[in-house]
């Protein structure tokens, strides 16, 4: 039995962690943070593509906090399902009561680029999982909706101080708990192939919808994926190609046909709709730094980041964690 942990409960979280309740090879805590006392009371409500309308769902342990899931440890795998926004709060930090050195294997089911280094840095002995989902899910208020079939490549962030096999093996464990006759889970031998074509959509899509407020479906009727996120899809593909990665060039159109039928709204749209912090570093900000280094032109990609560095400054506010002079400044006034 594996005991496994999953820290963020919201449209994939949760949804991960139904699969993986099902398995009865694993052992499943889940972090619920505001949606606790609903959760406590009424379960999840789930209307999913895969396992069609659940009236309640309660996972086998609920805590509040990281430090209290310590209390069903230690653990095996512990699931990353945050958003990712190292700007607000390093996960690395948030999930370190709960790995144990050497035995946890830390699972990213994440957006974004370059996103285990951190992991590795500050858990060398352990084991980190790049886990790439397409499953187009949301949470309001522990009603999940679920809209494409849960499709999840698992390879490894690969850490040079562990051996190859063990990472492999870690991966597939995972794997067999979380892979059931109605979602797709499977092994990844090129995940970072897997990861830069997925931000073809991710940097893009994303973005694009959440600055100008429309979900994908609306996006495409009133023009902008002519206008907008093919040019801005190119820049992705040069950039992956400096990175090592060669994209084909049908990913356009595939990640464009992703929500084919469904007025979906991206996960960052999402959060902009809900006033949370954006993932605008890991998703914009780490694929722009990669041009940078290798010198790549990639100017919408720029312009998009750093509109979405003002959105989440102007969230920073709203949320106090930035308090500006009641009266403008002058010129020379800098934020810390
Ligand atoms: N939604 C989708 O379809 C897809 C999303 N992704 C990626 O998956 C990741 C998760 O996305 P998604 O499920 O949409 O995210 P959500 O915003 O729906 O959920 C994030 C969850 O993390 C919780 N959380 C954040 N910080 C903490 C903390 N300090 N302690 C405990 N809980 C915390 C939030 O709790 P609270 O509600 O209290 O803030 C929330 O429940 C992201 O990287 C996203 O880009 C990838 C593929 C598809
Ligand atoms: C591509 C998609 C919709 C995954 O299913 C996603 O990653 C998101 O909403 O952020």
């Amino acid at each position: 039995m594996y005991k496994i942990l999953i820290v963020g409960s919201g449209g994939v979280g949760v949804m991960a962690a139904y699969a993986l309740d099902l398995s009865p090879l694993a052992e499943v805590t889940v972090v619920v943070r505001s949606d606790y006392d609903i959760v406590q009371e009424r379960g999840y409500k789930i209307e999913s593509v895969d396992y069609g309308k659940i009236e309640k769902y309660t996972p086998s342990h609920v805590v509040k906090t990281v430090s209290e899931a310590a209390k069903f440890g230690p653990f095996d795998y512990v699931v990353v399902s945050t958003k990712n926004t190292p700007d607000i709060f390093k996960t690395e930090d948030l999930v370190d009561a709960v790995v144990t050195p050497e035995k946890t294997t830390i699972v990213l089911l994440q957006n974004g680029i370059h996103i285990g280094e951190p992991f590795i840095e500050k858990y060398p002995g352990n084991i980190v999982l790049s886990g790439v989902s397409m499953i187009s899910s949301t949470n309001y208020n522990a009603d999940i909706t679920h809209t494409s079939q849960d499709s999840l490549a698992i390879g490894y962030f690969n850490n040079e101080n562990i051996a190859t096999q063990a990472q492999k093996d870690s991966a597939m464990s995972f794997i067999e708990c979380y892979h059931n006759g109605k979602n797709h889970c499977y092994y990844d031998e090129n995940v970072n192939f897997t990861r830069w074509r997925k931000l073809v959509y991710n940097a893009t899509l994303n973005p694009i919808c959440a600055l100008t407020g429309v979900d994908v479906g609306r996006l495409e009727i009133f023009g902008g994926n002519d206008t907008l996120v093919r040019a801005a899809m190119k820049e992705v593909y040069a950039v992956a190609a400096s990175d090592g990665v060669d994209l084909p060039t049908e990913v356009a159109d595939i990640m464009l046909a992703s929500d084919d039928g469904v007025y979906y709204a991206p996960s960052m749209l999402v959060d902009i709709i809900k006033g949370n912090y954006i993932e605008v570093e890991v998703i914009v900000g780490n694929t722009v730094r990669v041009a940078q280094k290798n010198g790549v032109e990639a100017p919408m990609l720029s312009l998009i980041y750093h509109l979405l560095q003002v959105v989440q400054k102007k969230t920073m506010e709203l949320k106090g964690r930035i308090v500006l002079p009641e009266q403008r400044p002058d010129h020379s006034f800098k934020l810390e």
